[in-house]
This record gives C-alpha cells, sequence and structure tokens, in this order.
C-alpha cells in the first residue's frame, strides 16, 4: 500500500482531503484510499499492484464490468468525429428513443451531466409545473448535492455526519420537508398539514445511500395514491437504481408509475451522463418549449451519448437482470452463513443488481433508524479484512453495494470465502 499512502499523502496538499469526491476518502473506515491504476471486468488494481474483486463499481455505472470491451469501441469511434459540439446530434435521439423504450414512464427525457444535475432540475420543473415550493424528501435518501436536496440527506453526508450542510440558507432548507423511509403514516400526515403547499414527493425507490433498503409492501403505493390525492408530482429518483434493479428499473420490478423519473450512472455508461424525463405534460414545461429554464453546455455529449447507449443495449439482452440479482442473492446468502457460523449477527438485503448487509441483530432492516443503529464499528474491521483478501466493498455502512455482469461464479465464491475468513476474525 506505499504508493497510494505517497499518492495519498501527496494529493491532500492539493485537493481537498485529496479527493474529488468526499465518499473516495475512506473517512467511514479510516485508512487510506487506494489510488486505482486500471479496471477490468469485475476487478480493479490500484498503484500498488493489488487486484480487487470490485463491488464498488464506480459507485453503479460499470454494471457490465469494467472496460468492457464493445462500449470501449463505440467510445473510439464515437471521438474520431470530434469532442463535443454543443449541437443537436442523432445519438442524442437514439439515446431518448431507448430510454422510452426502457422505462415506459418517461415520454420524454432530457440529458444532463450528473445525477446531482438530475434531480436538480427535476425539482425545479416539479415546483415550477405545479406553482408550489415545498418539496418532500426521506431521512437518509441522497439526490446530489443540490441545495434543497442536502437535507437530512444519506451517502457521504450521512458518513462524514453533515447531514445539513452548512452553506444552505435556512430560507431555502425551510422548504424542504423531511420524514422516514418506509413510513406512509408519517407521509400522509406532512400532506394532510400542507396540503396544496407540497410540489412534489422526490424518493429513491429502493433507499442505496444509507446501505441498501428496499421499499415495504404498499409504501411506493401508499406515494403515488398521496401524489394523485393532492396533485404533488411523484419523482423517482433511479439514478442509482435505474437499469439495474430491473432494465425499467425499480419502477418496473415494483411496478408502480412515477410521473418524473432522474437518471444517472449507468446511463452513462462511465461517462459523466444523467437524464430526467416523464409525462409529456410536465416535460414540455421545459425550456425552449415552457418557462422553467434548464440548460447544459456539455448536455447530451456525443462521447457521452455512445458509451451510454451501447451500455444501455448490452444490458437489454435476456436474462442479464436475473444474472445481477442471483449475484445478489448469492452474495448476501454466503455473507449470512459466513457470520452465522462465526456467531456474528448479521442481516441482508437486495433488490436487483444492488445488495447491503447489516450487523445488528434485527432480523430485517427496513428504517434509517435501524440501519444507522448498526454496528459501524464492526463494519470498519470487516471493509478492512475483506481488502486485505482483496475484495474491494464500498467503504461506508452507508453504501449499497453494486454486483456487475463480470461476477461469475468463481468471484462470487472467492467473495463468500474471503467473508468467511474474515467473520472468523471479527
Ligand atoms: C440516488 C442518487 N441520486 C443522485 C445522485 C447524484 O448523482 P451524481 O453523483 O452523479 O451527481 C446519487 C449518487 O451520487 C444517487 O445515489
Ligand atoms: N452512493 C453515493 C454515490 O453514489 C455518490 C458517489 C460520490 O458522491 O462520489
Amino acid at each position: 500500500m506505499t504508493i497510494s499512502q505517497d499518492l495519498f499523502a501527496r494529493a491532500q496538499a492539493s485537493i481537498p482531503g485529496g479527493v474529488n469526491s468526499p465518499v473516495r476518502a475512506f473517512n467511514g473506515v479510516g485508512g487510506t484510499p487506494l489510488f486505482i491504476t486500471k479496471a477490468e471486468g469485475a476487478f480493479t488494481f490500484d498503484a500498488d499492484g493489488n487486484r480487487y474483486i470490485d463491488y464498488v463499481g464506480s459507485w453503479g455505472p460499470m454494471i457490465m464490468g469494467h472496460n468492457h470491451p464493445a462500449i470501449k469501441q463505440a467510445v473510439h469511434d464515437a471521438v474520431e468525429n470530434g469532442l463535443s459540439y454543443g449541437a443537436p446530434t442523432e445519438a442524442e435521439i437514439l439515446m431518448a428513443e431507448k430510454v422510452k423504450e426502457l422505462v415506459p414512464s418517461i415520454e420524454k427525457v432530457r440529458m444532463v451531466s450528473s445525477g446531482t444535475e438530475a434531480t436538480m432540475s427535476a425539482i425545479r420543473l416539479a415546483r415550477g409545473f405545479t406553482g408550489r415550493d415545498k418539496i418532500l424528501k426521506f431521512e437518509g435518501c441522497y439526490h446530489g448535492h443540490a441545495d434543497s436536496l442536502l437535507v437530512k440527506a444519506g451517502s457521504g453526508a450521512l458518513t462524514m455526519g453533515v447531514p445539513n450542510s452548512p452553506g444552505i440558507p435556512e430560507d431555502f432548507a425551510k422548504h424542504t420537508l423531511t420524514v422516514s423511509f418506509n413510513n406512509l403514516d408519517e407521509v400522509k400526515a406532512i400532506f394532510a398539514k400542507y396540503a396544496d403547499e407540497i410540489a412534489c414527493i422526490i424518493v429513491e425507490p429502493v433507499a442505496g445511500n444509507m446501505n441498501c433498503i428496499p421499499p415495504v409492501p404498499g409504501f411506493l403505493e401508499g406515494l403515488r395514491d398521496v401524489c394523485d390525492e393532492y396533485k404533488s408530482v411523484l419523482i423517482f429518483d433511479e439514478v442509482m437504481t435505474g437499469f439495474r434493479v430491473a432494465l425499467g428499473g425499480a419502477q418496473a420490478y415494483y411496478n408502480i408509475k412515477p410521473d418524473l423519473t432522474c437518471l444517472g450512472k449507468v446511463i452513462g455508461g462511465g461517462m459523466p451522463v444523467g437524464a430526467f424525463g416523464g409525462k409529456t405534460e410536465i416535460m414540455d414545461y421545459i425550456a425552449p418549449v415552457g418557462p422553467v429554464y434548464q440548460a447544459g453546455t456539455l448536455s447530451g455529449n456525443p462521447i457521452a451519448m455512445a458509451a451510454g447507449l451501447k451500455s444501455l443495449e448490452l444490458l437489454s439482452e435476456p436474462g442479464l437482470h436475473a444474472k445481477l440479482e442471483a449475484t445478489s442473492k448469492a452474495i448476501c446468502e454466503g455473507f449470512e452463513a459466513g457470520a452465522k457460523k462465526a456467531g456474528i449477527a448479521l442481516t441482508t438485503n437486495y433488490a436487483g443488481g444492488m445488495y447491503g448487509f447489516f450487523f445488528t441483530d434485527a432480523e430485517k432492516v427496513t428504517t434509517y433508524k435501524q440501519a444507522t443503529e448498526c454496528d459501524l464499528e464492526r463494519f470498519k474491521r470487516f471493509f478492512h479484512l475483506m481488502l486485505e483478501e482483496g475484495v474491494y466493498l464500498a467503504p461506508s455502512a452507508f453504501e449499497a453495494g453494486f454486483v456487475c455482469a463480470a461476477h461469475n461464479e468463481q468471484e462470487i465464491k472467492d467473495t463468500i470465502a474471503a467473508a468467511e475468513r474474515a467473520f472468523a476474525k471479527l
């Protein structure tokens, strides 16, 4: 690890905390972040030449496995024609048509360059469309770092202990209402109180930024009903779950139709891309047809469209998502069996190609409160033991794990065997 240590020391002199995104800093687990030199299939390689079975997958995008030859080729082909034009291209139409085909609730879609831009724009659109200021989100859900969404946020904000970030005026944050994920009674109560003041509900349909917490039966259906009753916009933030939980996202997996959907990660195939889309009636409220302004110099970038489109094409292979879910299930079952053998209390969750594990006596984790009450010290030790074993897990107890198409039987077997040895040493 000496080269990573040297690079980290050098990075800290020029980059705040040595990283360009806080979740990379290993703050939740301690120690030195790995500096990566290359990645291939299910594996990443660090600057010291160590190889890891990777369950971070660039935080979600690399669902086909790293450096997939067809995606790489698509990027090479696109590069031949220039890097960016700031004018429309056919690739953007192909992408929009593909998104509509895979996610039928989306009738029109606008491309942006990150998940944060997608959620920020969707919120503005919902506010503009309804003429209302308040929004409702759930404690521990993370929707990127736009001001109105960094309230009781998950992911790095939760890991670093700053779920309500300084720098956001109280006048602004007061419009963001928060209630507990998986608690429909709280949602109904807050709507009863604010009635026609709430522009939208934004929700991660499977919460993946406070570990991995699927919706309890009836929760998403209930959100749909409440939005219908109060004429509020239902936004599914599928930046993480889109094309991962199922080809059509969590909305296909649970069969609920949101009004707007935010996409990111997988849709870019590893390039910086996001998107938001939904009902024509709402989407046509955006400039240039509508009054709500939204724009981007690099939106719909041709290289990014090429990578994303190829990724979505590959993902459309029949059976691929069944394989991803079987991988998540095998890892969860393997971890639970290994922990049991070592007398360690552990429970797991998964949905399609994402999973989570919790060091707790609870039988099932369905709430933010349960997730934050888990044994974080034990998680830290387990994380480092796994790293020593050559398995790279998300470096925080408040992140989901991601599987990819390149995790095959051997990698799963090796991961479970490594976990068994790690549990025995905990
Ligand atoms: C559910 C969710 N929404 C939004 C975002 C923000 O995306 P980005 O990091 O691309 O801005 C993320 C992850 O970062 C996410 O997990
Ligand atoms: N679950 C957290 C993320 O996906 C975000 C990655 C980042 O902020 O770098």
